[in-house]
C-alpha cells in the first residue's frame, strides 16, 4: 500500500535556532534518552555536512540533488508532489557516490530536549540528531525478530560526515550513513505486504478460491460477523429496568428475567395463570432468559406453573440428566420449586442458546416470530440433505439418553432447539420425568415411545398437512412421492410396533453413509472456523501494540518529568502516533484510513528495516526512521514504565492480552 502523504509533502528546511544545549566536540549524549535505547555516541569525522543547509561549494544545485522522497514515497508520488530536487527517471539507476552524496537523512531534525527547548541538527549547530542503524537481527522471523543492537543516537560536532557507533563498533568508517542505507539502489527488493500480515488464508479453505478474493480473506467473513454480533446481542439484551415489567426482580441466584416466548393465542385448554398451556407439558411452561448472580451467566429458566410435588421420587432422574452434556442436547442445570411468581412454580434451569429457534417455529409454524437480524424461517418444504441431517442429530442425541438408561419422552418439533448453523438439541429433558412420574413402567417403554415419537417427527418434517394424531396414510403417500424410498423405509420403521429389538442403533444403520454428509459438514466448518480464529488473533496483537503506545504517548508525568512523554525516544513515538492516526489530507482534512493504521501497526509489530517519514506538527521536525528503530523505542519507553511502580497496570494489561 501506498503511503499516505506527509503532513507537509516538502519538508521545509529552515535554519534552527541557536540551540541551548552544546554537546562535547566529538561525543555527545543526548539528554533527554534516558530509556534503554537512548544511550548514544555519535562522532563527527570532518567531511560534508550533515544538515539540510551544506556548506557553501559543497552544494549543488538543488534540481541536481537527488530526492529523498523517492526512496520513501515512490518516483510516482513524489512527481505529484512537484517536489523541487532531482529525480531519477523510471529505470535509471541511482549513483549516490560517497564524495557527492547529497545531504543525510535528517533534513531539518530537530528534537525536543528534556527542558523543553528543542536542539536542531543543523550545520554548526553541534546538535544531537537521531541516525536510525540497521541493527542486526538474529532471529529473522517477522513476527518475533531478536533486535541484538539498539539504536544509537548520533550528532555531528562539526559538519562533518557521521560516523556510527553500537555499541563502541564503528560503522563501515569513511562511508555516510546515505550511504549505508538512505538511498537504496533500485534492486533493493521490498518485503511484500504480505510479510506483515502473518496470516494467511490456508488455500484449502478459501471458497471461492483466493485469487477471486485476496483482501476478504484477511477479514472475518461478513455473514460469520453477522452470526455472531446477532448471537452475541440476543445473549446480552437486557430490559431497561431490574427486570421484566410483571416479573419477579429475582427467582432463587436468578434475576434479569425477560420472557422467551413469542405471544401466542392459548392452545389445548385455554390460559392458566395467564399462559397458555404448553404443547407437550400438562402445565402452562413459559421459558425465560435470566441471569445467575452466582457465575454472571446467562440461563433459560423453564417455569412450570401451577405444579404440585406429590412425590419426591418424581425428582430421582434430574441428578442423571444434570450429569448429561451431550451436543445434541440442551443440558440441565438445575431444578427447584418456588414461589417468587406468586404461586407453587417448579424451575428448570438449562443452557441458554441465543438466537436459537424451535424446528417448529423454524420449520412449521407458519406465523412465528422473525428471528434476530430480521433473518427469515426456513420454512417447508424440507430439504431431504436437511433432514437427513436433523435425523442423524437427533439420532445421536437419543443414543446418548438411551445409553444412560433414560428416555427424552418429549420429541416434538417443539422441544427441538435449532441453534447455529443447523445443530439440532433436544430440548426439555427431564421435566416429563417430574411431571409425569411413572416409577412402575420399565424405563425401555418410554425409549420405544421416543422412537414412535422420532417417526412422527420425521412425518412432521416432511409433510406440511400432517399433524400428530391424524392416521400417517395420506403423508406417507406425499413422501413416497417427494422424498428417497429410504426416508419412507426409515419413518415405517420407527413407527412400527414397539418392540425389543427396535432400538436407536438401526436408525443409525439405516441413515449409514448420509452421516458422512454431516461428518464432512462439521469438519469443513471447523476448518473455516480455524482459519477465521487465526486471523481474528492478529488483532490482539495491534490492540497490545496500540495499548503500548497509548500507555506511553501524552503520559503526564513520570519520574518527576512533566514532559517525559515529549522527550527523548518518546518524541518518536508521538511523531509517529501522529503520522498513524492523526494524517491530514493537502485540504487540511483528517485523513481517516483505517488501512493505514492496520498496515504501520503490523509493520511497526514486525519491527520492519522499511523506512518511514515522521514530521511534527509544526513542520520544523523531521525524522526519517524505519519500524525497527520505532519498535525498539515502544519497547525501551514500555518497559521503562514497566519496570516503575506504573508497570503493573501495563503488565497487567498485556497479561490480559496473552502476552
Ligand atoms: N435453552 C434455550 N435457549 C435459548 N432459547 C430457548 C431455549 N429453549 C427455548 N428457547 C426459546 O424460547 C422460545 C419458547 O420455547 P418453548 O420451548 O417454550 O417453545 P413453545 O413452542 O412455546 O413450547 P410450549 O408449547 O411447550 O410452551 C422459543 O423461541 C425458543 O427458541
Amino acid at each position: 500500500m501506498a503511503l499516505p502523504a506527509p503532513r507537509s509533502a516538502a519538508v521545509q528546511i529552515k535554519r534552527p535556532p541557536p540551540p541551548e544545549f552544546t554537546p562535547a566536540a566529538s561525543t555527545a549524549q543526548l539528554p533527554a534518552a534516558s530509556g534503554p535505547t537512548s544511550p548514544v555516541a555519535f562522532k563527527s569525522v570532518g567531511g560534508a555536512g550533515v544538515s539540510a543547509s551544506p556548506a557553501p561549494g559543497a552544494k549543488r544545485e538543488t534540481t541536481q540533488r537527488l530526492c529523498r522522497n523517492v526512496m520513501i514515497y515512490g518516483l510516482s508520488a513524489v512527481l505529484m508532489m512537484q517536489c523541487i530536487y532531482y529525480h531519477p527517471a523510471p529505470g535509471e539507476a541511482i549513483s549516490t557516490p560517497a564524495s557527492t552524496a547529497p545531504s543525510p537523512s535528517l533534513a531539518n531534525t530537530s528534537l525536543p530536549s528534556a527542558n523543553g527547548s528543542k536542539l536542531a541538527a543543523g550545520l554548526g549547530a553541534a546538535a544531537p540528531a537521531f541516525v536510525p542503524k540497521t541493527p542486526t537481527v538474529e532471529n529473522t522471523s517477522p513476527a518475533h525478530s531478536a533486535i541484538s543492537l539498539q539504536p544509537q543516537w548520533a550528532s555531528q560536532a562539526d559538519g562533518g560526515i557521521l560516523e556510527l557507533e553500537v555499541d563502541g563498533v564503528p560503522m563501515q568508517p569513511g562511508l555516510s550513513y546515505d550511504d549505508q542505507s538512505m538511498y537504496m539502489t533500485q534492486q533493493h527488493i521490498r518485503p511484500p505486504l504480505d510479510y506483515n500480515l502473518y496470516t494467511a488464508p490456508l488455500t484449502s479453505v478459501a471458497n471461492p478460491p483466493l485469487a477471486t478474493h485476496p483482501l476478504h480473506s484477511f477479514c472475518i467473513p461478513d455473514d460469520l460477523r453477522r452470526y455472531l454480533t446477532s448471537r452475541n446481542d440476543a445473549q446480552w439484551f437486557a430490559p431497561s429496568g431490574n427486570s421484566y415489567p410483571g416479573l419477579p426482580n429475582e427467582i432463587g441466584v436468578y434475576h434479569s428475567l425477560t420472557p422467551l416466548d413469542p405471544p401466542r393465542l392459548p392452545m389445548h385448554g385455554g390460559p392458566i395463570h395467564g399462559h397458555p398451556l404448553s404443547r407437550i407439558f400438562p402445565h402452562p411452561a413459559p421459558a425465560y432468559r435470566a441471569r445467575s448472580t452466582v457465575d454472571g451467566g446467562i440461563y433459560m429458566l423453564r417455569r412450570i406453573e401451577g405444579y404440585k410435588l406429590v412425590n419426591e421420587a418424581a425428582f430421582g432422574a434430574i441428578d442423571s440428566w444434570k450429569r448429561m452434556r451431550h451436543p445434541n442436547i440442551v443440558s440441565l442445570r438445575e431444578a427447584f420449586t418456588t414461589k417468587g411468581f406468586g404461586d407453587n412454580s417448579l424451575i428448570f434451569v438449562y443452557d441458554f442458546h441465543p438466537d436459537s429457534a424451535t424446528v417448529l417455529d423454524e420449520h412449521i409454524q407458519p406465523d412465528a416470530a422473525p428471528l434476530t437480524m430480521g433473518r427469515r424461517r426456513l420454512g417447508m418444504p424440507i430439504h431431504e440433505k436437511v433432514l437427513w441431517s436433523y435425523i442423524t442429530q437427533v439420532a445421536n442425541g437419543l443414543k446418548a439418553i438411551h445409553m444412560s438408561g433414560l428416555a427424552a419422552r418429549n420429541m416434538d418439533p417443539s422441544k427441538m432447539l435449532i441453534t447455529g448453523k443447523n445443530r439440532i438439541r433436544l430440548n426439555g429433558c427431564g421435566i416429563l420425568d417430574v411431571l409425569a412420574y411413572d416409577g412402575s413402567t420399565p424405563v425401555a417403554v418410554f425409549q420405544q415411545e421416543d422412537l414412535v415419537s422420532f417417526g412422527k417427527l420425521v412425518i412432521s418434517l416432511c409433510c406440511e398437512f400432517f399433524a400428530p394424531g391424524q392416521h400417517p396414510g395420506p403423508a406417507l403417500e406425499h413422501i413416497t412421492r417427494q422424498y428417497s424410498p429410504d426416508v419412507k423405509n426409515l419413518i415405517l420403521f420407527l413407527v412400527s410396533k414397539p418392540s425389543p429389538l427396535k432400538s436407536v442403533d438401526d436408525v443409525i444403520r439405516m441413515a449409514g453413509a448420509r452421516i458422512l454428509n454431516d461428518l464432512d459438514a462439521a469438519q469443513n466448518y471447523i476448518d473455516v472456523l480455524e482459519q477465521n480464529l487465526a486471523t481474528e488473533l492478529e488483532n490482539a496483537r495491534l490492540v497490545r501494540l496500540m495499548s503500548k503506545l497509548g500507555f506511553i504517548n501524552e503520559r503526564a508525568e513520570f519520574e518527576l518529568d512533566s514532559r517525559w512523554s515529549d522527550t527523548g525516544d518518546r518524541y518518536i513515538l508521538k511523531l509517529f502516533r501522529d503520522y498513524v492516526f492523526h494524517s491530514v489530507g493537502g485540504d487540511g482534512r483528517p485523513i481517516l484510513d483505517m488501512s493505514h493504521v492496520v498496515t504501520c501497526l503490523n509493520k511497526l509489530d514486525a519491527g520492519l528495516d522499511e523506512k518511514v517519514m515522521l514530521v511534527s506538527r509544526d513542520d520544523q521536525s523531521c525524522l526519517v526512521v524505519t519500524y525497527r528503530d520505532i519498535k525498539i523505542c515502544v519497547e525501551g519507553a514500555y518497559n521503562e514504565l514497566r519496570n516503575s511502580g506504573a508497570g503493573m497496570m501495563g503488565a497487567g494489561m498485556m497479561q490480559m492480552l496473552g502476552r
